[in-house]
């Protein structure tokens, strides 16, 4: 094995400026999920893919996971692109998932560079949305393969793919599809890789076991039949942004403490073995103030903060749609405003006793405020938290291509983000769940200046090329 990921490496290195240009090719897709006008993106995306696993002679199929209703429009779901490159018996058959949506990105919110093209900067970061959430990792496992078929190496497993293009809007209609598959195409299975998170830091790679589950939700005040001129009409009405705003200061503190009663019932308490595991890992404030640009941080001291990212639920407010946000000093009454905020949960909480607290909370809310607007509350999306064993063999041979690659033993992370579909592979299929990022800590994804670095690219693809070779000889 030694000499053929010797080969492999050597060529990963060779092909790096491909690799960089396939990311610049994949970068210009403006693949927003979320986004009606830009749907169409997202299945051109997923075209993109098809061709390029066509010429990989990877055999894949599509699955429609039908329509949904966006922002009042029915929309067609993007396809779920399930590949196989291998059906040898003799071999294990090793899953990986990935995502070819991303989130919205536009220059005005503060971007240096332009969103959808690819820029490398002096210090090698390769600046773009979706260039590490989650364009670059699903690149990396198609490069790792490009560069056996140079090669002329036998791939060392039957490699199984599910590729989605709705994964930030709540991976609408791939649970069904799973579950459906589990005794079909996912039928011979044996392990379960998702790369699609972030080291912990800057410069240690790490395995992850963990992600928080999400409760994303709207609220929606309106009132007035339309805009009104706030000289003319105020004083006189029940302003739906003042209702709204009230709400939404009710949820959480500056502190970040959950004021819905009932939430935080359900967390699972901290044992001392967990407890334990924190002061050997590589973090410290610095990092988490290198990853936020600010100091602002809510805990002052690191254990704390990462208990607080990962381990404990967090409520975060979004945004209001509807709400005047331009320059300038308009004197409006928004007709209606829709507030949006997300709970991240963690183990035992459970999305059912998540949705009754918070809609009890805010009716209650909105009861007291005797106020003639009408208020709605709905529930966008909700995933389960997940956490695995990370005793089985595929993080055992996780951490063998980390020490192959980096020369380091990884570190044992949960994440604070959320992948729901992660629990479903694990339940559905039955077999253990890896997550094996490739990108840093830095990142920012779903921020401004979404990075990924040229090393992280290049490392990352002979990691996860590592990871399957390492894969084939351990027998579970
Ligand atoms: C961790 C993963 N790369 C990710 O970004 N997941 C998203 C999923 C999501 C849910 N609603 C919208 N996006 C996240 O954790 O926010
Ligand atoms: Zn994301
Ligand atoms: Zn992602």
């Amino acid at each position: 094995m030694d000499a053929q990921l010797k080969a492999f490496f050597d060529q990963v290195n060779k092909d790096q400026e491909i690799y960089i240009e396939r990311l610049r090719e994949v970068v210009a897709i403006p693949s927003v999920s979320s986004d009606v006008a830009l749907r169409p993106q997202v299945f051109r995306m997923g075209e993109w893919l098809q061709k390029e696993l066509k010429r990989l002679n990877i055999e894949y199929e599509l699955r429609d996971p039908g329509t949904h209703v966006m922002d009042g429009v029915t929309l067609q779901l993007p396809p779920v692109i399930l590949g196989a490159y291998g059906r040898d018996p003799a071999k294990k058959t090793i899953l990986v998932y990935g995502h070819y949506d991303v989130q919205p990105a536009l220059k005005e919110d503060g971007w240096a560079t332009e969103p959808f093209e690819l820029v490398e900067n002096a210090k090698g970061e390769l600046l773009g949305r979706g260039s590490t959430d989650d364009k670059g990792p699903i690149l990396g496992w198609l490069n790792g393969i490009e560069a056996h078929q140079k090669l002329g190496l036998e791939f060392p497993v039957n490699l199984c793919i599910c590729f989605e293009g709705m994964e930030e809007n709540g991976s609408e209609g791939l649970d069904d599809i799973i579950v459906a598959e589990a005794k079909g195409w996912f039928k011979d299975v044996d392990a379960v890789c998702i790369s699609d998170n972030y080291w912990l830091g800057e410069t240690k790679p790490c395995l992850t076991y963990g992600l928080r589950g999400i409760s994303y939700y709207k609220v929606a005040v309106k009132g007035p039949g339309r805009d009104l001129h706030s000289g003319v009409f105020g004083g006189t009405v029940h302003e739906p942004m003042t209702d709204l705003t009230h709400i939404l200061s009710k949820l959480v503190s500056p502190h970040g403490q959950i004021l819905i009663p009932g939430i935080m019932d359900d967390v699972a308490p901290l044992t001392d073995a967990e407890k334990a595991s924190y002061p050997s890992l590589d973090f410290c404030l610095d990092t988490l103030h290198c990853a936020i640009d600010a100091k602002n941080t809510l805990h002052d001291n690191h254990i704390d903060a990462l208990m607080g990212r990962w381990r404990y639920p967090s409520l975060s407010l979004h945004g209001i749609e509807g709400a005047f946000s331009a320059p300038g000093a308009k004197t409006v009454i928004p007709a209606k405003v829709i507030g949006k905020f997300s709970i991240r949960s963690v183990p035992n909480m459970v999305p059912e006793k998540i949705d009754a607290c918070v809609n009890k909370y805010i009716n209650d809310e909105f009861a007291k405020l005797c106020s003639k607007n009408q208020m709605e509350i709905e529930c966008l999306h909700a995933g389960k938290p997940w956490v695995a064993s990370f005793e089985h063999p595929n993080y055992v041979a996780a951490a063998s291509a980390v020490e192959r690659v980096f020369g380091v033993k990884p570190d044992m992370t949960r994440e604070g983000g959320s992948i729901p579909v992660t629990l479903t592979f694990q339940d559905a299929l039955n077999k253990n769940v890896l997550l094996l990022p490739m990108g840093r800590s830095s990142d920012g994804a779903h921020s401004i200046n979404e990075k990924l670095d040229r090393s992280n690219y290049i490392e990352g693809t002979k990691l996860l090329g590592a990871y399957l070779w390492e894969l084939s000889t351990h027998t579970f």
